[in-house]
């Protein structure tokens, strides 16, 4: 008998929600049998139903930010931020759903009509992170929905109520709770979903090892759709620039923008010796001016808690490890209260270290490595089994041309943070950052499948050569 799923405030360490976990047979099978008639709905119902959702959501705009600012610590005004990327998904996905999955049809008088049209897959398993535990979920349920997909989501055990929150929106914009089902649970219910053989599809958001694991459950089940989006550890290479100013805000936005709790997060400031005292002193300076805070604080934050005393210990023993091996502080992390998990945006240069351990450290953490020049920051910068995001800040525009050429991620940025993607375009990395199927814009693409027909209204046909006269 499992255990409840309980979440805490990550600013006061108070509970915020508690219930039993969920019984993963009984929404698969519920999930199934409302499948076909979903399926079923014109397009345009489905799309006006999403669009309901989207004005729901609205409407509750400010309680929905209340709660992921207290679910997740981050601070009020960003969690406004993720309501609006909730709402604006719909358009967005309407739109992609039509350029990437629609209809194609060509007509020939000898061979009749060849289309391409799509199917959805039928049960999506959507398993969500808690760094963004409306938007990035959202971002695979309203794609999966308008393709005609039903959904269980089972939200990460750290944010269950925003998950909830979220799902209650659907079902008060008249999406049924079949076509839209809130699973509870944690790690076990995950893996019980993503191996049931009742789910036809697995969209997940969350860390490389669990991401990990989930491929190498279903390896041996082609027919289950798979979209892994993954973590990163993200190199932000610094180049000549008369920007300074601007270049360390860049850095800093990457760096500590949610606590550095987002898959994009610059992990690693690469920068070429000669601006390295100019930037990194600028940095060092701007992160010694962010205000860590509670989310509701006056005046406001600029990032909260990490998501829990768990997350902080293993930051702060990391922050330790490197401190340890080879790398020189330029601003420690701190911690001012031991049984709670603010902690302050820290700076460290691993130049010296032998072997820089290439792990997603997922938090307030920026190691900075010094270069001679730009092929060197780019082998460094591709030093990582990930590929997430990479932005070149300054250097020429044939040196971004070179940079683009030779990084290996799916965003790549100039003079742009490493984080703050954009939903209108593809979202997703290579190596240990995914499996080749991104998300936001793309996600349609995982939604359906194409199937090709060629088609006449009357049956005709000749023989063709190798037949004797009848
Ligand atoms: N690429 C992206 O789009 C993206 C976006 C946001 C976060 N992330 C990544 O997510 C991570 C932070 O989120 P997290 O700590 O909640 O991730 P996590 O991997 O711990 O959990 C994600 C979800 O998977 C479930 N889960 C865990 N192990 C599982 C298993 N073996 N089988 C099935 N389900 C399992 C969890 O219960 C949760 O719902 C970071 O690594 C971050 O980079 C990636
Ligand atoms: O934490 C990981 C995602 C962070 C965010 N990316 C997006 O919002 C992608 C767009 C989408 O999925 O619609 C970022 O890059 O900051």
């Amino acid at each position: 008998m499992s255990s409840d799923i309980v979440s805490f405030e990550p600013a006061t360490g108070g509970e915020l929600w508690r219930s039993p976990a969920g019984d993963v047979d009984a929404a698969v099978e519920r999930a199934r049998r409302a499948w076909p008639e979903w399926a079923a709905q014109p397009l345009a119902t489905r799309i006006e139903l999403c669009r309901r959702f989207a004005n729901e959501v609205r409407k509750q705009a400010d309680a929905f930010a209340e709660l992921i600012a207290r679910e997740t610590g981050k601070p009020l005004w960003e969690a406004h931020t993720e309501v609006e990327t909730v709402i604006k998904k719909v358009d967005i996905s309407v739109t992609a759903y039509a350029e990437r999955t629609g209809q194609k049809k060509l007509d020939s008088a000898l061979q009749g009509t060849a289309a391409v049209r799509h199917k959805p897959h039928g049960v999506m398993a959507v398993l969500g992170p808690y760094n963004f535990p409306a938007h990035l979920p959202n971002g695979h349920i309203v794609p999966a929905l308008i393709a005609g997909n039903v959904v269980v989501f089972k939200p990460s055990e750290k944010t269950p109520a925003v998950g909830e929150f979220l799902v209650e929106c659907f079902h008060r914009a008249g999406i049924t709770d079949a076509v839209v089902q809130l699973l509870v649970g944690g790690p076990d219910e995950g893996k019980a979903l993503v191996a049931h053989r009742g789910v036809d599809g697995v969209l997940f958001t969350g860390s490389a090892q669990a991401g990990i694991a989930i491929n190498r459950k279903l390896a041996t089940s082609p027919g289950k759709i798979v979209a892994l989006e993954m973590g990163g550890n993200n190199p932000i290479v610094a180049m000549d620039t008369p920007k300074v100013s601007d270049a360390a805000t860049l850095v800093i936005q990457s760096a500590f923008t949610s606590a550095g709790q987002r898959c994009t997060a610059a992990r690693r400031l690469i920068v070429k010796d000669s601006m390295y005292d100019a930037l990194v002193g600028e940095v060092k300076a701007l992160a010694s001016r962010i205000v860590v805070d509670e989310p509701f604080a006056d005046p406001a934050p600029f990032m909260g808690p990490v998501i829990d005393n768990q997350a902080a210990d293993q930051l702060m023993e990391s922050f330790l490890y490197l401190l340890s091996n080879g790398g020189k502080a330029i601003r420690h992390m701190t911690r001012p209260d031991d049984d709670l998990p603010f902690l302050s945006p820290a700076i460290i240069d691993t130049t010296a270290m032998a072997e820089r351990p290439d792990v997603e450290l997922f938090g307030p953490l920026l190691q900075v490595i010094r270069v001679a020049d730009l092929d060197e920051g780019i082998a460094e910068a591709n030093n990582t089994r990930f590929g997430l995001s990479a932005s070149l800040i300054g250097g020429t525009p044939q040196d971004y041309n070179r940079f683009w050429a030779n990084i290996r991620a799916g965003i790549v940025n100039w003079n742009r943070p490493t984080n703050g993607a954009s939903s209108a375009a593809p979202f997703g990395g290579i190596g240990l950052s995914g499996n080749h199927r991104p998300a936001a814009y793309y996600a349609a693409d995982y939604c359906a499948y194409p199937v090709a027909s060629t088609e006449m209204d009357q049956p005709r046909a000749s023989p063709g050569v190798g037949f004797r006269d009848a």
